[in-house]
């Protein structure tokens, strides 16, 4: 008997070696794109893209093609790093969709309710439509700009610098995160209470998001209890009623009987807002800063444009109407300088799901399965981006454009809008987020003087790699700034 099982073992080893490899290591199916392998089940390629995920996409782009599947923490995908594909993608708006794997976030990492996303017609209601027109370019000019411009100019105005260095995320990402905030909640909400808690869940946020196993679900679940209990308190107190996009959420709930859902609601908003633009003021500024030239060229454009402007408007002021300021001076640098940071320092995911059996790029897909563009893989393309691990303020700038040349004009590209996503579901808040950094940033040139303190290194300004997907890159660690206002 034992020489019997000594014979057939490694048979048996064999067969279930040969079986695994064929499942880990090919492609699941013959008309699927073909698979990274990978060694360790469950983590799939998990280590690897964490380690360096720019470097996996560009050597898994360069072995298996520009769509390939991934098998990372439990999940597998298909992810496509290609831009043409990429907008062919996003025009085949009813095979590939994003709205049902935007409501699995508003139950799997926001907390709304199963009986709510599935038992009501609380989204399929016209919800996604009113917010989307809500974001439109000429409804945000109407109200929600210059509320926040309003609170970005206070913010500014009442900051006091320190004769000590200051960390820029404590000068840059917080007065950001408050004056965006009161534009969306009101100015009850407690924006400088919850900031360490929104911090902590977004750092979470990878965590809640993957179907991850107990007991690496804790802190995710502890970081979101942290935040949602600031909603509920901000809701207790004002009912949400804040700005018109968290009370239109919270009047569609009352419609719906799903009141208990304003909370989660509203915490989706505060994610949207304030995990991608803080980081991007951050960043236009910090790596403006270890350019060549410094801020020198953009307070220069800042300080020429507020002269002519101010000139033309005796009775407006940058301090006071920041919002007309950006709309109407001339101030391409700026422009160019924030299309570069989100270039440069944005990892974005931009997940389509399978609603029919579709062929595409010579692939067969099934319905449920779900294709990933990486927008970062055009962004650091070499073929559209000279020297893309750059970060060069003037590469969007087209020639004539520079400060004070004329009218403003930033170049476009095939990859322009990839930080953003693409198609009917591209970010619904990027004419918000570019107005806000525009706003934000050129109050901060002409009233606050900003350099590097002394000892800040280029490698202060690395970028987070470990954290990919969730769209502006977190910082590795802080830098160190000096600060004093202009008019002292
Ligand atoms: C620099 C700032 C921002 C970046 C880089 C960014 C990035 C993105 C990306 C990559 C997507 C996915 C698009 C796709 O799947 O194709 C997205 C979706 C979305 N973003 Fe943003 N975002 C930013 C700011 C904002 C702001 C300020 C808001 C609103 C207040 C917002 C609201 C949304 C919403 C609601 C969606 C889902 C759109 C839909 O389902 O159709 N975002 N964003």
């Amino acid at each position: 008997m034992a020489g019997l099982l000594l014979l057939t073992a490694p048979v048996v080893i064999s067969v279930l070696l040969v079986t695994w490899y064929l499942k880990v290591r090919v492609r699941p199916r013959s008309d699927a794109p073909p698979m990274v392998p990978y060694i360790v089940p469950w983590l799939g390629s998990s280590i690897d893209m964490a380690k360096d995920a720019d470097s996996f996409f560009t050597n898994a782009t360069a072995k298996y093609g520009n769509i390939f599947g991934v098998q990372a923490v439990g999940f597998y995908r298909y992810f496509v790093t290609h831009p043409t594909l990429a907008k062919q993608i996003h025009k085949m708006s009813k095979q590939f969709v994003f709205t049902p794997y935007r409501i699995h976030l508003s139950q799997k990492v926001f907390g709304m309710k199963r009986t709510t996303t599935e038992e009501t017609e609380f989204f399929a209601d016209g919800f996604f439509e009113t917010v989307h027109r809500l974001m439109a370019p000429s409804e945000i000019m109407k109200n929600l700009v210059p509320t926040y411009a309003k609170y970005a100019a206070q913010e500014i105005a009442a900051y006091v610098p320190s004769p000590t260095p200051v960390a820029a995320r404590d000068l840059l990402y917080n007065i950001l995160f408050r004056a965006s905030a009161y534009a969306f909640f009101g100015p009850q909400f407690d924006a400088d209470g919850c900031i360490a808690d929104f911090i902590a869940f977004d750092k979470a946020f990878p965590l809640i998001m993957l179907d991850v196993p107990w007991p690496l679900t804790v802190p995710g679940q502890q970081a979101y209890e942290g935040i949602i209990k600031h909603m509920k308190k901000y809701v207790e107190k004002t009912n949400g009623n804040g700005g018109e996009y968290m009370e239109y959420m919270a009047n569609h709930a009352r419609n719906y009987h799903v009141e208990h859902e304003i909370p989660a609601l509203g915490l989706t908003l505060l994610w949207a807002l304030e995990a991608n633009a803080p980081l991007a003021a951050y960043w236009a500024v910090v790596l403006s800063l270890f350019s060549k030239n410094g801020l020198a060229p953009l307070v220069a454009e800042a300080d020429t444009a507020r002269a002519t402007w101010e000139a033309a408007n005796p009775n407006l002021s940058v301090a006071k109407n920041p919002d007309f300021f950006v709309a109407q001076a001339n101030l391409p640098l700026l422009s160019a300088t924030i299309q570069e940071t989100l270039r440069y320092a944005t990892s974005s995911f931009s997940i389509r799901r399978v609603m029919e059996p579709t062929t595409f790029a010579g692939f067969n897909f099934k319905i449920g399965e779900e294709l990933v563009i990486n927008g970062r893989s055009s962004q650091l393309d070499d073929e559209y981006y000279p020297d893309a691990e750059i970060f060069d303020p003037s590469r969007f700038l087209s020639a004539g454009s520079a400060a004070g040349s004329g009218k403003e004009k930033v170049v476009n590209s095939p990859t322009f809008t990839a930080p953003f996503g693409g198609g009917v579901s591209m970010c619904e808040g990027r004419h918000f987020a570019q107005t806000e950094l525009k706003v934000f940033i050129a109050l901060l040139l002409t009233q606050l003087d900003i350099s590097l303190a002394p000892g800040a290194k280029p490698e202060d300004a690395a970028l987070d790699s470990t954290r990919i997907g969730l769209g502006v890159i977190h910082p590795k660690r802080d830098v160190m700034l000096l600060v004093r206002r202009r008019d002292a």
